[in-house]
């Protein structure tokens, strides 16, 4: 559905000069700065995928989103979104996708939600049938009814960002971009987007790139990741083994019956002691919970234990420390 291929994109960035008359002399300069922002990936997204995009503060997704979309012309490289190539054909492109940002509405701000959405039914030319159908399925199932007459700024953020994905959906894109959907949004939101993300997917097959720092949406939504840095691809690959290889460091608290002294496991380092309880953590290639417990429970009584497996969150920390 989306094919990636050695795709690249500069920005010139004029130089600024300091002193008397900078102001003038910026005006007639013509030096520049190259910053390469995103600088030779590839990948692919197959039909009906929720693939994660991820990566730090500048390391390019946002770029790379407007690329797939049409919105910035590639310096490099090619892309294909359903065999079409966005920038060029940028009225077929926008037909098949939808496309949310989740820092700027693309809802006219003092209209009526539905009056909004009346807009993009002419804009998209989408038939009164589908338009309905997909009114009357979305609506409730994001909870926009309260807000349908209201305009854009007098919602809550949460309120907004569902209105903006309902306006993304009204004319059944094949593709779903989605820029930090859930940026902001409180927790009760965010599990309804989640939610609704994840049923559009089912019921409609929709195929969906997800950029998000939210580690949360991803285990929610994504079996599939890519992770860049600097521009640069870093990782593709399934959730699980991204988990297995750089979520190497697993930890297991004992809770003893009463307090106990420190003490050495072979394998595990004791690195927390708190009242009865104590947190060892350790390599999950070195050794396992059952024999850390082996080893303790001969000579402890034990009260209860916990194994905590690495969040998604330290796991890209360490991914990016890796390379
Ligand atoms: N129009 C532009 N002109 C110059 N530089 C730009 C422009 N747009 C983006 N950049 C730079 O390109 C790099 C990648 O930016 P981009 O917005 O794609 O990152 P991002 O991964 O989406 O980051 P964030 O998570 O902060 O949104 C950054 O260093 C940014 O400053």
């Amino acid at each position: 559905m989306i094919e990636v291929k050695h795709l690249k994109k500069e920005f010139k960035i004029p130089v600024q000069k300091k002193g008397r008359f900078a102001a003038v002399r910026n005006l007639f300069s013509s030096e520049y700065t190259i910053k390469r922002a995103v600088d030779d990936i590839s990948f692919c997204v197959g039909n009906g995928e929720i693939v994660g995009f991820i990566g730090k503060n500048g390391a390019g997704k946002s770029t790379t989103i407007k690329m797939l979309s049409g919105i910035l012309k590639p310096s490099a490289g090619s892309v294909t979104v359903d065999g079409i190539r966005p920038f060029e054909q940028r009225m077929e492109n926008a037909r098949q996708i939808g496309v949310v940002f989740g820092q700027k509405t693309q809802l006219w701000w003092d209209v009526p939600l539905i009056e909004s959405y009346r807009l993009l039914r002419e804009i998209y030319r989408i038939d009164n049938i589908t338009y309905q159908k997909n009114l009357e399925r979305y609506i409730p199932m994001l909870g926009l009814e309260e807000v349908i007459n209201k305009p854009v700024r007098q919602m809550s953020l949460g309120q907004r960002v569902k209105s903006d994905i309902c306006a993304a959906l009204l004319h059944d894109p094949k593709i779903l971009f989605l820029d930090e959907p859930t940026i902001g949004v409180d927790v009760v939101s965010k599990k309804y987007l989640q939610d609704f993300i994840s049923e559009v997917n089912r019921e409609k097959g929709t195929t969906v790139l997800l950029t998000t720092h939210d580690m949360g949406d991803i285990e929610k939504l994504c079996s599939r990741v890519v992770v860049i840095d600097s521009g640069h691809l870093m990782y593709d690959g399934d959730l699980e083994s991204m988990v297995q290889r750089f979520g190497a460091i697993r930890s297991l608290m004992v809770e003893f019956e009463e307090s106990v002294e420190d003490f050495q496991v072979a394998n595990a380092e004791l690195v927390r002691s708190e009242g009865n309880r104590k947190w060892f953590s350790f390599h999950r290639e070195k050794t396992t919970p059952m024999e850390i417990l082996h080893f303790i429970v001969g000579r402890f009584p034990v009260h209860d234990i916990e194994v905590i497996e690495p969040d998604i969150e330290g796991i890209v920390r360490n991914l990016y420390e890796s390379k």
